[in-house]
């Protein structure tokens, strides 16, 4: 009996993608699905969240180790000394991760869209509510579990600093499965937009198992990247190094989920 152990039961191909998902993953045919396309003339901005902007504290060492998931990179973190609060949030949430999706070019990869537009790519920072769950794991099987900020990236002439840091290791986790041991100092600061202006809605995770966890917050304003670290990201492998295939295949070029409606969840909005 053969196994074919490179068939992956999901992915963002056309035999494996989004649009297969809800197949083996029921949650990902629910009605909180995120992402979203977030259209401006039905967010509202009542007084629920006046003065409710979100606080974020980061320590610049709480990055320990950069992975290749086989879905692109990701940054574990410690939690212990991070907070998120505010905004929609009624307890404080603990950072657990970050990572990021992208496409094939420039014109698609972010995953939540604004009236329609993508952004190049979407960073999204993942965090958990310690104060009623005593685990990620538990928490990501909770309706108010996981709060992720998702922050727009576009394309500009400047390189990012803050991520080149993230950007440099990438060669060393090429191949699914590698990960590099990193205690980088990494200022927060230069990965969220200056404004706080955001849109806030109850959603999922945006893979499977597209557990509806997810308390998101989108900021308006991009931070920008440029087309080389951009380039890196694509050249990350969805197969691992022992997966003999040719040297342009496997690349991971494209890794966002297209939004689903919003139905008759409610969008609000919040900032200046
Ligand atoms: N794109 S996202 O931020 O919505 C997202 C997607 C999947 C997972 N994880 C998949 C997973 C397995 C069991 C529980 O969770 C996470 N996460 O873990 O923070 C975040
Ligand atoms: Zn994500």
């Amino acid at each position: 009996l053969e196994i074919n152990t490179m068939s992956l039961d999901w992915g963002y191909t056309d035999d494996n993608g989004p649009s297969t998902w809800a197949e083996k993953y029921p949650l990902a045919a629910g009605a909180r699905q995120s992402p979203v396309d977030i259209d401006t003339s039905k967010a509202t901005s009542d007084n629920s969240l006046v003065d409710r902007e979100i606080d974020w504290s980061y320590p610049s060492n709480c990055s320990y180790r950069i992975v290749n998931t086989g879905y692109g990179w990701r940054v574990d973190t410690y939690g212990d000394d991070t907070a998120l609060s505010g905004g929609p949030l009624s307890e404080v949430y603990k950072l657990e991760q970050f990572h990021c999706h992208w496409g094939a070019t420039n014109d698609e990869g972010s995953e939540h869209t604004v009236d329609g537009k993508s952004y190049a790519a979407e960073l999204h920072l993942v965090h958990w509510n310690s104060e009623k769950y005593s685990s990620f794991k538990e928490a990501a099987s909770q309706p108010d579990g996981l709060a992720v900020l998702g922050v727009f990236m576009e394309i500009g002439n400047a390189d990012n600093a803050e991520l080149e840091k993230i950007i440099s290791l990438i060669p060393k986790i090429i191949h699914k499965g590698q990960d590099s041991q990193a205690s980088f100092d990494l200022d927060f600061g230069s990965l969220l937009p200056e404004s706080k202006h955001y849109w806030t809605y109850l959603g999922s995770l945006t893979t499977p198992p597209c557990n509806e966890c997810v308390i998101w917050t989108v900021f308006k304003e991009p931070i920008t990247i440029s087309e080389r670290q951009l380039e890196v990201f694509r050249s990350l492998k969805s197969v691992g190094e022992e997966d003999a295939i040719e040297p342009e295949e496997g690349k991971l070029v494209k890794n966002y989920r297209p939004p689903l409606p919003l139905g008759n969840r409610v969008l609000r909005e919040c900032g200046p």
